[in-house]
């Protein structure tokens, strides 16, 4: 059973053989050798093709075998925690690992089985009910996809994450909904992991390659008192996309990762009592900053599979839960070289030679955040209109106008018919195609390709924004020039004023234009740029991968020796 005093507690859950595995006669490559302890017995097969057994050990706050069901495995971990939300606690469980590893069926369960929602949903109202009578729950359920929030309980409607001034961070639009029973609770958890499995399309559009966060607040009339939160995490493998050959999932998959990186980085800053929590480090991390700050109790399971043709993701799911929190420095799985791999991508071994570095703890949070790279100007479109107004088109002693002036017309005029967009020609791209490339090496390729990606993202939300805000603005400036047309038509109207009036909308709707296609050009330059530096990568790591095969690695070759 975990100490409930505790902040952290990592533990792994090794799932059964499935019937597939068996039919297939894997080989269960895990073996539980203490409540703390695992063993991985990985395969490998010398340069001379004979084959050589190694032993992985792990240890963690706990070790649950296949025999453990949902229940047992929640009596030991979360059970012990979960009354702390009623005195304030933020409680948090994650579910951690590869793909087809366990994870859904721990949080959510199966059948008949009840996952951890339920088992602790049963306990909240176990302990309202009893004690707390006052408190009420509400419930939300979201997830993050591709750096975007989907609310799971409104249609999957969008959601924004805002940062108020006193730095709390809010989802805009999240929907609660209060839930008196565990019969509701259970009817709006259906729902909406039915909306996270069937609103999504396209090939490579699938539950596993977002995060699920089902939110359990408690509520004193308006007061929040304390909350339990479970994550469902993307497939851990799914972060190894980057290089994949179509680019929305080379982008997705580096926001996964990025993701699981910064999350790896804020337990341990949390673990570490650290002043300073990056949690800027991603969507999932920043959505989650309340989870990472003062009471906090947080579990984190770490599912793996059995099977030998799992052995590369269990291996990176083990060294992952193993840096999250250390609980004997310098062993675990990380061995001698613990302090490098506290830095490295999980990454399949396979691509082991791809080392990416994230931030260390001292660095400035800041320097943590996606950096601004591109060349579009920080100034959002208001502050740019605003800037126009009073510089650009001002002409000198100008008279008042009698239509009001500026954009803004009243909202409670009578909507005008929306003008559609102009079809933007596709922009050629000016900017280099990543020159660089050819003098990198392969971890300065991943690392320009994170920094990439990060600008992408942050890049494709704000060219959304400004093209919305750009819509509306035009719509405000077809309501002042209309309004201008009825003035200049009425006998005696002062013509000098429209030209004037005129001269300055047209003028402010060419620079909407053209902030908009600045945008949008830097936007597709860097499309390009990082299709270019995919294909660069791959062309190296294929390169790599052929010198690999004609070099046997120097253990080896002393093995054989
Ligand atoms: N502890 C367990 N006992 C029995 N069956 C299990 C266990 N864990 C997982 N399974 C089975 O393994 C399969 C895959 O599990 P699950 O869907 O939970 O994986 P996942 O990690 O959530 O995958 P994804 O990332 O695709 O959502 C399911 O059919 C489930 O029934």
């Amino acid at each position: 059973m975990v100490d409930r005093d505790q902040k952290i507690q990592v533990i792994v859950r090794k799932r059964p053989l499935n019937t597939k595995e068996k039919a297939r006669g894997e080989v269960d490559i895990l073996s539980q050798r203490s409540p703390q302890t695992i063993v991985v017995t990985e395969e490998k097969v010398k340069v001379d093709l004979t084959k050589y057994i190694e032993e992985h050990h792990f240890t963690f706050d706990g070790v649950f075998s296949e025999d453990v069901t949902n229940e047992m495995l929640y009596r030991a971990t979360v059970q012990p925690i979960v009354q702390a939300a009623f005195q304030g606690a933020k409680v948090t469980c994650f579910a951690y690992g590869q793909t087809g590893s366990g994870k859904t069926y721990t949080m959510m369960g199966e059948g008949q089985t009840p996952g951890l929602y339920l088992l602790a949903a049963n306990d909240l109202y176990y302990y309202k009910e009893q004690l707390y009578p006052n408190i009420k729950l509400w419930v939300s359920f979201y997830e993050i996809y591709c750096g975007k929030l989907h609310d799971l309980l409104n249609e999957r409607h969008i959601l924004h994450v805002r940062e108020d001034a006193k730095q709390n961070v809010n989802i805009v639009g999240l929907q609660y909904k209060p839930v008196d029973d565990v019969q509701t609770l259970m009817h709006i958890l259906t729902l909406g992991l039915s909306n996270r499995t069937t609103g999504t399309t396209g090939a490579n559009d699938d539950s596993s390659r977002s995060h699920g966060v089902l939110e359990i607040s408690l509520r004193e009339k308006r007061r929040a008192v304390g909350k339990v939160t479970f994550i469902d995490l993307a497939g851990s493998e799914r972060g190894a996309d980057t290089m994949n050959s179509d680019g929305k999932t080379r982008i997705d998959g580096a926001e996964i990762n990025k993701s699981l990186l910064a999350l790896k980085e804020c337990i341990r800053a949390l673990d570490q009592d650290k002043k300073h929590t990056p949690f800027r480090g991603s969507k999932l991390t920043l959505v989650l900053k309340d989870s990472f700050v003062g009471n906090c109790r947080t579990v984190m399971i770490a599912n793996v599979s059995p099977g030998l043709t799992s052995c590369e993701h269990t291996l990176n799911s083990l060294r992952y839960a193993d840096r999250v929190k250390e609980l004997k420095k310098g062993g675990g799985g990380a061995g001698k070289n613990a302090d490098q791999l506290a830095n490295v991508l999980m990454l399949p071994r396979q691509n082991n030679n791809i080392v990416r570095y994230v931030k260390n703890e001292e660095e400035d949070e800041d320097e943590i955040s996606p950096k601004n790279t591109n060349n579009v100007p920080k100034m959002t479109f208001k502050e740019e209109a605003e800037r126009i107004k009073t510089n650009g088109t001002k002409p000198a002693n100008k008279p008042k106008s009698r239509i009001g002036g500026g954009f803004t017309s009243p909202r409670s005029q009578q909507p005008n018919p929306v003008p559609q967009p102009q079809p933007q020609p596709p922009v050629p791209s000016s900017t280099p195609i990543f020159d660089e490339s050819e003098n990198m090496d392969l971890e300065e390729l991943t690392a320009s390709h994170e920094n990439l990606i990060a600008v992408i993202l942050s890049e494709e939300e704000q060219l959304i924004n400004t093209h919305r805000k750009t819509i509306d603005d035009m719509v405000d400036a077809i309501k002042v020039q209309m309004a201008l047309l009825s003035e200049v038509d009425k006998p005696g109207s002062d013509v000098d004023q429209y030209v004037c009036e005129l001269d300055k909308v047209l003028a402010m709707k060419e620079e909407m234009i053209r902030n908009l296609r600045k945008q949008l050009k830097s936007f597709n330059d860097h499309l390009r740029q990082e299709e270019a530096m995919a294909s660069a990568f791959n062309a190296r790591k294929s390169a790599m991968d052929v010198f690999d095969l004609e070099t046997p690695d120097e253990d080896l070759l002393q093995d054989m020796w």
